[in-house]
C-alpha cells in the first residue's frame, strides 16, 4: 500500500496510450457480445488469440497479445476465481499439470486422422491426402470442420471444458483407451468452430506452434497482472513509472518462477497477493524440483583461467552418471527427479532407499543436486552412463536390481526451511558436508580440489578420467556469482571434458527427424538418419546434419526398432526442413547425443540460420554416441549453442599461430 503516485501531466497522455496498447485489442480478441464476469473463458477468445500470435513473428506483438488476454481472463474472473486464469496459461503453454506431475498430451497422428474422420464424415483417405499436401493435422482438422454443412450451431466451447478433456484424453490408458481417446476427441471436435479445431488438434498433438516460448507466457502473465491491479485502483501513472511497474513485474514473475516452476502455486498467489507479494509467498519449496543449472563447455585449461581470473573456484569430478534433485520434505516424503524434473522416484527406488542412511539427524528438510552414478556392485568402481540407461523407466524392484546407483552431492539448495541459492557456493558446500554424511557405495560428496595452477588442475582432471569421470566441472566459489541459478546455462559453472583435450569440442543433442533406407547388407533398416536441434524461442526443429556413421548392425536394428512406429508420411509443420530430403520423416521424440569434427555453414541445413549468417550451420563427420532417454525433444541443443561452437570455432582457428588459448564470449578484441 502506500504507493507514491509520480503522476507527470505532461507526460499523462504518453501513460495512458502506452496503458491503452495492451487494452486496445481486446475488441478483437473478445467474441461477440463479450463474455460476461463470472462467465467461464470462451475457447473461441484463447483461440482466437493464438491465430493472431501465430501471425506475427514479432516477440512484443506476441506478448502484448498473451497480455491482452490474459488481462481479460483476470478482469472478468469472478472474485476469488483463480482456476480460469491457471486453465489459461496451461492452454497457451499446451500443458496440463507441472512437469513434474507429468500428465502429458501426444496423440500419435492415425489416432488423430481417425478422430477427424469420424467428426467429420470424411473418408480416412481424403484425410491423408490433405495431411500430406498440408503438413499440418490442425489445419486439416479445421478445413474439414469448415467445408462441413452443419443444421445448428454446436452449443460454444470453453476453456475450462476444453481443459477437463484433454486431461481426461491425456490420463486415460489401459485397454480401451484408445476408443475412449477417439470418442472424445471426437465429441470435442463436433463443437468446434473457426479457429478451434486447428488448435485442439495441435493440443492433442502436443504442440501448439505458435512461437508461444515459456518466457513469452511468463512475462505477459506479469504484465497483464500489474496492469489489472493498476486498473482495479484507478490509478494514473506516468510513462516511465508504467513501464519501470511492468519490468519489475515481468523480473518478479522470472526470478519467482525459476525458484518454484508450477503455475499451480504462482497464479493462486499472484491473484491473491499481487505482484510485489509474489517473492515473499512462492520460494523454493521441497517437492517442486526446479530447473537445474547448467554449465558452458570450456576447451582448455587456459581458457578457465582466464575467466576466473583472481576469482577463486574450485574443480570437481565431473561425474558421468544422471542429473538427480533430491528433496526431502518435512514429513519424510522424498523425491528423486531428473534433469527435466520427471519424477525418478520409480526408476530409482534403491536410490530412495538408500537416503535416509546418509541424512544426519540434524537434517529436517533438504534440495540436494547430486549425479546418480552407476557403480559396481563387487569393486565399487564407477561405470558409464550406458548401465544407468538400461534400467527401466518405471517399477524397477529393488531386488532385480545389478547395478547399484551411488549418489554424488555436489550443490545443498536448501535446508531445514531455508533456500540457500542465495548463498555462495563456499557456504552451500559447507552446509553440505555439515549435514549430510558419506556411506560407502551410496552417498558421497562431488570430490573436489580448490587448486589454482594449471599443473594441478591438469593433474586433477587425468585423475578425474582414471576414476571414470568425463572431466571436470570448474565452479566460482565466492560473491554473488557463485550463486544458484536455476535453469540458467551459466559462465560461473564451467565444463571441461576430455574431449575437448583431444580438440572435439562439446557434444550436441540432436532429435531425429527423419531416415534414408539402407543399401546392400542394411536394406532392413534405416541406414542414415536426418538430425535436428531445437529453437525453444520458435518452438522449431531446426535441421543439421544427415548422420550414417557410428553405428553397429544392432544398433541400427535397434533404431529400427524405436523409429518405425514414429514415422510419418510428410515432415511435421514445426520441422524447417530447408534442402534436406530423408525417405521418411519421423515424429520429433528421440535425442541423440552426437560428436562432430567440425561444424560449417550450409546452403542445405537449417540450424542457426540467421544467427551467425544467412545460411544454416551443419555438422561435418558428425558421429553418433549415445541415445539420451533422460532428455525429451525440447531439451535438444538450441540454435544458439550451436552459433556459439561455430564462432568459438572459427576464432580457435585465426587464432592459430597467433595467440593461443583465447576462446570464448569476449572476443572483441578480435575485431
Ligand atoms: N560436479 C558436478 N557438478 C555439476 N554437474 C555435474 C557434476 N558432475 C556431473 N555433473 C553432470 O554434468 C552435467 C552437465 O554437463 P553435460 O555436458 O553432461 O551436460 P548434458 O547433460 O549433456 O547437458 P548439456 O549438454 O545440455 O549441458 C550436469 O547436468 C550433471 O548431470
Ligand atoms: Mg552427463
Ligand atoms: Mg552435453
Amino acid at each position: 500500500m502506500a504507493e507514491e503516485e509520480e503522476l507527470d501531466e505532461d507526460d499523462d497522455d504518453a501513460a495512458t496510450q502506452n496503458a491503452e496498447a495492451a487494452l486496445s485489442r481486446q475488441s478483437e480478441i473478445d467474441v461477440k457480445g463479450g463474455w460476461k464476469i463470472g462467465d467461464p473463458v470462451p475457447y473461441a477468445v484463447l483461440t482466437k488469440t493464438f491465430s493472431l500470435i501465430e501471425a506475427t513473428t514479432k516477440r512484443i506483438e506476441k506478448t502484448s497479445l498473451l497480455t491482452t488476454f490474459f488481462l481479460l481472463v483476470i478482469q472478468r474472473s469472478a472474485k476469488g476465481d483463480t482456476k480460469s486464469l491457471l486453465q489459461s496459461v496451461y492452454l497457451c503453454i499446451n500443458r496440463l499439470s507441472p512437469d513434474y506431475v507429468g500428465v502429458e498430451l501426444g496423440i500419435g497422428e492415425s489416432l488423430l486422422i481417425k478422430a477427424i474422420s469420424e467428426s467429420t464424415g470424411r473418408s480416412l483417405a481424403t484425410v491423408k491426402a490433405e495431411l500430406k499436401k498440408e503438413g499440418d493435422l490442425g489445419l486439416v482438422a479445421m478445413n474439414s470442420k469448415n467445408s462441413q454443412k452443419t443444421l445448428f450451431k454446436p452449443k460454444a466451447l470453453t476453456v475450462p471444458f476444453v481443459f477437463s478433456n484433454l486431461r481426461e484424453i491425456a490420463l486415460s490408458t489401459g485397454h480401451s483407451s484408445q476408443a475412449k481417446k477417439v470418442s472424445i476427441i471426437t465429441k470435442l471436435l463436433a463443437a468446434c468452430q473457426d479457429f478451434e479445431a486447428k488448435y485442439i488438434v495441435r493440443s492433442l498433438e502436443g504442440k501448439l506452434r505458435i512461437g508461444n516460448a515459456e518466457r513469452t507466457v511468463l512475462v505477459a502473465l506479469a504484465h497483464a497482472a500489474a496492469l489489472a491491479e493498476k486498473e482495479a485502483a484507478g490509478k494514473r501513472w506516468s510513462k516511465e513509472k508504467l513501464t519501470s511497474r511492468l519490468e519489475e513485474a515481468a523480473n518478479t514473475m522470472k526470478a519467482v518462477y525459476s525458484e518454484l516452476p508450477t503455475y499451480d502455486l504462482v497464479i493462486p498467489a499472484l491473484l491473491e497477493d499481487g505482484v510485489n507479494g509474489l517473492r515473499e509467498r512462492c520460494r523454493l519449496t521441497p517437492g517442486v524440483p526446479l530447473k537445474p543449472m547448467l554449465a558452458k563447455p570450456t576447451k582448455a585449461i587456459g581458457e578457465v583461467l582466464d575467466r576466473f581470473e583472481n576469482k577463486r573456484f574450485t574443480c570437481e569430478y565431473k561425474y558421468d552418471g544422471e542429473r538427480a534433485q533430491v528433496h526431502k520434505l518435512e514429513d519424510g516424503t522424498v523425491g528423486v527427479f531428473s534433469r527435466n524434473s520427471e519424477d525418478m522416484s520409480k526408476k530409482y527406488p534403491d536410490l530412495v532407499e538408500q537416503l535416509p542412511h546418509c541424512i544426519k539427524a540434524s537434517t529436517k528438510s533438504f534440495v540436494l543436486d547430486a549425479e546418480a552414478v552407476a557403480i559396481d556392485k563387487t569393486t565399487g568402481k564407477l561405470m558409464p552412463f550406458q548401465e544407468l540407461s538400461k534400467r527401466k523407466r518405471k517399477d524397477v524392484k529393488v531386488e532385480d536390481i545389478q547395478v547399484r546407483v551411488c549418489l554424488f552431492a555436489f550443490d545443498l539448495l536448501y535446508l531445514n526451511g531455508e533456500p540457500l541459492l542465495q548463498k555462495p557456493l563456499s557456504e552451500r558446500r559447507e552446509l553440505l558436508r555439515e549435514h549430510f554424511q558419506i556411506v560407502t557405495g551410496e552417498f558421497d560428496f562431488a570430490k573436489s580440489s580448490d587448486s589454482e595452477t594449471t599443473e594441478e588442475i591438469q593433474t586433477f582432471l587425468e585423475e578425474s578420467v582414471k576414476d571414470g569421470c568425463e572431466g571436470l566441472m570448474v565452479k566460482m566459489l565466492d560473491s554473488d556469482a557463485s550463486y544458484y541459478e536455476p535453469s540458467r546455462r551459466s559462465v560461473n559453472w564451467l565444463k571441461l571434458k576430455k574431449d575437448y583435450l583431444a580438440g572435439v569440442g562439446d557434444s550436441l543433442d540432436l532429435v531425429v527427424v527423419g531416415g534414408y533406407y539402407g543399401k546392400g547388407k542394411r536394406t532392413n533398416v534405416y541406414g542414415a538418419f536426418l538430425l535436428a536441434c531445437f529453437d525453444a524461442e520458435s518452438e522449431e526443429y531446426q535441421t543439421i546434419c544427415k548422420i550414417g556413421t557410428g553405428f553397429s548392425e544392432e544398433m541400427l536394428q535397434t533404431h529400427w526398432d524405436t523409429l518405425r512406429p514414429l514415422e510419418i508420411s510428410k515432415a511435421r509443420g514445426d520441422v524447417k526442413v530447408g534442402g534436406a530430403k530423408p525417405d521418411i520423416w519421423f515424429e520429433p521424440k528421440i535425442v541423440w547425443e552426437v560428436l562432430t569434427a567440425d561444424l560449417s555453414l550450409s546452403p542445405i541445413y537449417t540450424a542457426a540460420q540467421g544467427l551467425v549468417e544467412e545460411r544454416g550451420i551443419s555438422l561435418r563427420f558428425p558421429r553418433f554416441i549415445r541415445v539420451r532417454d533422460d532428455k525429451s525433444a525440447d531439451d535438444a541443443t538450441g540454435p544458439e549453442q550451436i552459433a556459439e561452437m561455430y564462432e568459438r570455432q572459427a576464432l580457435a582457428q585465426s587464432s592459430k599461430g597467433g595467440k593461443k588459448g583465447k576462446g570464448g564470449d569476449n572476443n572483441d578484441e578480435f575485431w
